[in-house]
């Protein structure tokens, strides 16, 4: 198949099969002149083109998805994804000091997923976070959440994506400190006129181990204690997708385990999406699959692997 974009990838982007696999539903696509193609939706490598040649593009048993001319843009959002990315740049700075912390990253996250980012510090993580979540507007690109355009959506409707849909665990907790513990947690479904059920909020800050800690304020918590309020509290709305910065980061190893376990709870009982930043392969371990980050660039994709896997592909450190 011929090299048509110049950038190494066919008509169809397929040179991330090579490198990438996930539990995203597998898509066939005919090509020009070869039998149907496997191509993996769930990451588009940076740099991939909306070509818009396939004639149609059929699911696993044969029942087409996409007829013919429809362009890669369809292809994408047929293959179910809680939050894609598409040629999403973010440049800080300017002249002399202007970093691309983002450079053309497209990616998208399958509902239902659970995905970890790592990368050397400074290799874009958090932005990437921060515009797939709509705290930050990419430069150029687009984002979407459940297949909303969420690239110039105004404040306003942000908030009530994030408020509604969206769940954030960063590392600024944002707890307001005039709330106890327990009413932090369950600020967001007040203000989203939900009524939270009061065991569920006991259990999850049991869970994240602050049982006993629910009439503390804030400043009466330490760093590790109130970030875990912010897990609790992102947790308690089961948002469809859960973005978390380094959530195990500042925790003892048992309470680092019980959130973990409580993300990935999140998406085999109740079809949440989650994406992490963690520099923890123990932790990135318990994701279906790791993105690798270098320089504002999706550099790989390891599908499944275990920690000993991830130390390998950081530098062998393990
Ligand atoms: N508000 C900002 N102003 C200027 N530069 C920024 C800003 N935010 C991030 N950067 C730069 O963008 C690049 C990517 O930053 P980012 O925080 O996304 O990296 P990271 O991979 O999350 O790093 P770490 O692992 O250290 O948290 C870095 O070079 C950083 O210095």
């Amino acid at each position: 198949m011929p090299d048509e974009t110049g950038d190494g990838l066919d008509s169809f982007g397929r040179h991330q099969e090579r490198r990438i696999c996930c539990s995203g539903r597998k898509l066939r696509v005919p090509g020009d002149n070869q039998a149907h193609q496997n191509i993996w939706p769930m990451v588009l490598s940076q740099g991939m083109r909306r070509q818009g040649r396939a004639a149609s593009v059929r699911d696993g048993s044969g029942r087409c998805l996409m007829g013919d001319g429809a362009d890669s843009d369809t292809l994408l959002i047929m293959s179910d994804h809680a939050v894609l990315l598409e040629g999403v740049t973010r440049t800080y700075g300017k002249g002399a000091t202007e970093v691309a912390a983002l450079c053309q990253v497209s990616v998208g996250f399958p509902r239902g997923s659970f995905t970890a980012v790592m990368g050397p510090s400074g290799s874009g993580k958090s932005t990437l976070l921060q515009c797939a979540s709509g705290l930050d507007r990419p430069d150029s690109g687009t984002v979407r959440v459940a297949g909303q355009d969420i690239t110039h959506l105004g404040e306003k409707e942000l908030a009530v994506l994030r408020r509604d849909r969206i769940g954030v665990i960063f590392q600024a907790f944002n707890l307001v400190p005039s709330l106890t513990a327990w009413q932090n947690v369950i600020l967001p479904s007040r203000l989203a006129r939900r009524r939270p059920d009061p065991s569920r909020v006991r259990e999850l800050l049991h869970r994240v181990g602050l049982a006993g800690r629910e009439r503390h304020r804030p400043t009466q918590l330490s760093g590790g204690q109130q970030q875990r309020v912010a897990i609790a509290r992102a947790l308690l709305g089961r948002p469809e997708v859960l973005f978390a910065d380094e959530p195990t980061g500042a925790l003892d190893r048992r309470t680092g385990h019980e959130v973990l376990a409580l993300l990935r709870e999140a998406v085999d009982a109740f079809g949440q999406t989650v994406v992490m930043v963690t520099h923890d392969p123990e932790a990135a371990a318990q994701a279906d699959s790791v993105l690798f980050l270098t320089d504002g660039r999706i550099v790989d994709v390891l599908d499944r692997p275990s920690a000993d896997q991830i130390g390998m592909r950081l530098g062998g450190r393990r």
